[in-house]
């Protein structure tokens, strides 16, 4: 149990409004040389104990800056919580700063000295590493269990009043705080929270959530934040409550007033548990979106990949990826089978062959994507063939590309599961997962487990090749009362054979 002091200085006083002030505590933080990664941390783990963080404040390693920022967060809020400046250097003033805040003196604490005996294997004050025992005279010492490596924390955390005192270092900050975070852990800090997403802009919404706010805002907390260059929505609501029926309440509302626009089963991280995800999908919504026909190709994908990765090791294998739509409905069926037979993806290898004029939202893709999947890309520039004939030369242990041509690509009605390169070509075994899917079911696909995808397929354009061959469908096109011309998403085509109609 935290040992919070309700002091009548402002403090909240009901003990369910446990708050929380962070301090960031580090020059280098302030020079833009390390990203604060701690106060995320801890916001994310305060929020999830039922602590309503209030504030974050990042001050310089200086004495006077520390102090002043400790008083006054100390007397604002039941947890003060600091990380930085508690090493042996001599720009680690944060111990000096608490001192100086509750006017005490800093002593060598006896308990911190014998960590230190078993650490450095000395205990000898003059040696400079025992700046790290000096405490002010009021610490207290939680000693924390680290539940993952199983052992005793080997520093505490020292606690002054209602400070505590974490290092800088962020995966020492983090072990530490995951040993003890039960001291923060607000009893009664239950709290119902949902989030819903908008395909609409905030702006023509907004006397929406104003409505909401007035209605159900004393006791739902409601948070809006629009959201750019996202495939699926444009607005994420968030709404927190310590009453379940006043949350409901609210979401009865909006899920009324918000209907035109509501996105529904989005998921903000489809690569979590990917291959649960794709094995599942049609058990999971066969019901209305996938019918067993497309039920069956997909299994039939999922066989082929599983043989290819029985036939081939794994760095003899890439996939080409050209940031299309069917290579990332591709990649994420490999991902998936990767994870599901192998357990871990170490490393993919994926081929980008960059011919012509590629579209700058078509690389920003692909390198999106490189980091999302942990990729190794292997890039080669020039026509397909003489790329792949360097590609060759240069890493020759690749002996098969998986693809994602379909039967509807040019040329392809002869391809199989698996067909060699023709004659003159550089010898890869293809591989074609995909071959029997149709432009719908492949959008179907990427929709229903929320991939993300080229922006370029939301703005008209349904089939991508290099600026100067490729322009917005069509059929895709759509003008509105005043003239305007716009495009409807690639996904909504109807017709497929117009799939290459922006094609030249
Ligand atoms: C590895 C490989 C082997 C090939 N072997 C032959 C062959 O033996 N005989 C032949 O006539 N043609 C071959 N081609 C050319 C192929 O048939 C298509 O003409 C070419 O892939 C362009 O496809 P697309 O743009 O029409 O369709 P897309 O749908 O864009 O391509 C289908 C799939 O091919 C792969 N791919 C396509 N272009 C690229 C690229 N620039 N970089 C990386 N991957 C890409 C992707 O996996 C993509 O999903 C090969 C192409 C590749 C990439
Ligand atoms: N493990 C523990 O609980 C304890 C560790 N120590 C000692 O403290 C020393 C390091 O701790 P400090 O001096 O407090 O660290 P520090 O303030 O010197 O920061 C060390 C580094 O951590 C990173 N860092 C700091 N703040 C960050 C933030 N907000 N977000 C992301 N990165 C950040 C920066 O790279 C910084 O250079 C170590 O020598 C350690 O042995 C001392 C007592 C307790
Ligand atoms: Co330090
Ligand atoms: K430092
Ligand atoms: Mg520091």
């Amino acid at each position: 149990m935290a040992n919070v002091e309700n002091s009548s200085n402002g403090f909240s006083k009901s003990t369910n409004q446990f708050t929380a002030g962070i301090i960031v505590i580090g020059d280098e933080i302030l020079k833009g040389q390390t990203m604060d990664t701690n106060s995320a941390f801890l916001t994310k783990k305060l929020f999830h104990l039922g602590v309503k963080v209030k504030k974050i404040s990042v001050v310089p390693d200086e004495l006077n800056a520390i102090s002043d920022e400790i008083t006054a967060f100390s007397s604002k809020f039941n947890f003060v919580i600091t990380s930085g400046g508690i090493g042996p250097t001599h720009d680690d003033l944060t111990f000096e700063g608490i001192a100086k805040a509750f006017d005490e003196k800093l002593y060598p604490h006896p308990e911190i000295i014998n960590v230190c005996k078993k650490f450095f294997g000395t205990d000898d004050l003059k040696n400079p590493k025992l700046k790290i025992a000096y405490v002010p005279e009021s610490a207290k010492l939680l000693f924390g269990y680290d539940k993952i490596s199983q052992k005793d924390l080997q520093f505490p955390l020292v606690v002054i009043k209602n400070v505590y005192v974490f290092p800088g270092v962020p995966h020492l900050m983090e072990k530490s705080f995951q040993a003890l975070e039960d001291h923060f852990r607000n009893p009664d800090g239950k709290s119902f929270n949902s989030t819903i997403y908008l395909d609409e802009n905030e702006y023509s919404i907004t006397h929406i959530i104003n409505e909401a706010n007035q209605k159900f805002g004393s006791n739902v907390a409601l948070g809006s934040y629009p959201k750019f260059h996202n495939n699926y929505y444009k607005v994420c609501l968030t709404l927190e409550s310590p009453s379940k029926d006043d949350l409901d309440n609210c979401m009865t509302f909006f899920l009324k007033k918000l209907q035109h626009c509501l996105v529904t089963d989005y998921d903000r991280d489809p690569i979590l548990n990917a291959s649960d995800k794709v094995y599942n999908i049609c058990q999971r919504i066969v019901s209305h979106k996938f019918d067993a026909e497309f039920c069956e190709k997909l299994s039939n994908s999922l066989k082929i990949l599983e043989k290819c990765f029985n036939s081939y090791k794994l760095d003899e294998i890439c996939v080409g990826f050209n940031g299309g739509k069917d290579c990332t409905a591709l990649l994420h069926l490999v991902y998936a089978v990767i994870i599901k037979t192998r357990g871990d993806v170490s490393e993919l290898n994926c081929l980008y062959i960059r011919r012509g004029q590629p579209f700058p939202e078509v690389e920003h893709f692909i390198k999106k994507t490189v980091k999302k999947y942990n990729i190794k890309l292997h890039t080669v520039t020039g026509r397909i063939k003489d790329a792949l004939i360097s590609f060759k030369s240069v890493k020759p242990n690749f002996k098969a590309v998986i693809m994602g041509t379909r039967l509807t690509d040019p040329h392809s009605s002869h391809l199989q599961d698996f067909s060699p390169t023709d004659e003159g070509w550089p010898e890869y075994m293809r591989v074609h997962p995909i071959l029997h899917w149709t432009y719908g079911e492949l959008w179907s696909f990427i929709r229903n487990l929320s991939l993300p995808y080229c922006s370029l397929y939301d703005v008209g354009y349904s089939s991508l090749g290099s600026m100067e061959n490729t322009h917005p469908n069509p059929s895709l096109q759509r003008t509105d009362s005043k003239g305007n011309i716009s495009y409807n998403k690639a996904y909504t085509l109807t017709d497929f054979t117009f799939e290459r109609s922006g094609r030249n």
